[in-house]
């Protein structure tokens, strides 16, 4: 059900100079994406075995300014893992008892695909997306 780990989503103040950062360590970056119906821009870090997502707030409302309100210097937002099948995954996150957040309802994400995202508070403190593979 569970299978690759897609990405580790890095919120940061500066989307440039982070981006820079793994530049100069040799990694492919993407060019920054506005992501409005998130409230986010994102840089992709691909790496061999996966992606780094840099995120930095977009608009007033983004879930991402909060984020930096409380970390400043920034820091690992959320973890992003795809599975064979977002319902059943739905379904057994839910019978679990961790709340999906936006009621469960998928929104299509940065790779075009559907996700979810399971609350913090009921998954380990972490906050994690699920990607339909
Ligand atoms: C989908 C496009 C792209 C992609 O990869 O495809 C992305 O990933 S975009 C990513 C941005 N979108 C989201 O993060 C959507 C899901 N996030 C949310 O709905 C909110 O950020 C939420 C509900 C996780 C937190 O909302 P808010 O910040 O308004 O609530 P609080 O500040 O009151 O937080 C409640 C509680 O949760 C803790 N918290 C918040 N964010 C995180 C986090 N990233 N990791 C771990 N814990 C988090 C926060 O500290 C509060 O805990 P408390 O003990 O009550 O202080
Ligand atoms: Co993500």
């Amino acid at each position: 059900m569970i299978t690759r780990l897609n990405h580790v989503a890095i919120a940061v103040p500066d989307l440039k100079k982070a981006a820079a950062q793994y530049e100069a360590l040799g990694a492919k970056t993407s060019a920054p994406q506005d992501l409005p119906e998130h409230g986010v821009t994102v840089v992709f870090v691909t790496l061999e075995n996966t992606k780094i997502e840099l995120l930095h707030p977009l608009g007033e409302n983004s879930p991402i300014g909060k984020f930096l309100e409380k970390n400043p210097a920034g820091g690992i937002h959320h973890l992003c893992f795809e599975v064979e099948n977002l319902e059943t995954a739905s379904k057994t996150i839910t019978d679990l008892g961790a709340r999906l957040l936006g009621n469960g309802t998928p929104a299509i994400g940065a790779h075009s695909k559907p996700v979810v995202f399971a609350h913090p508070k009921d998954f380990q403190g972490t906050l994690v997306e699920f990607e339909q593979s």
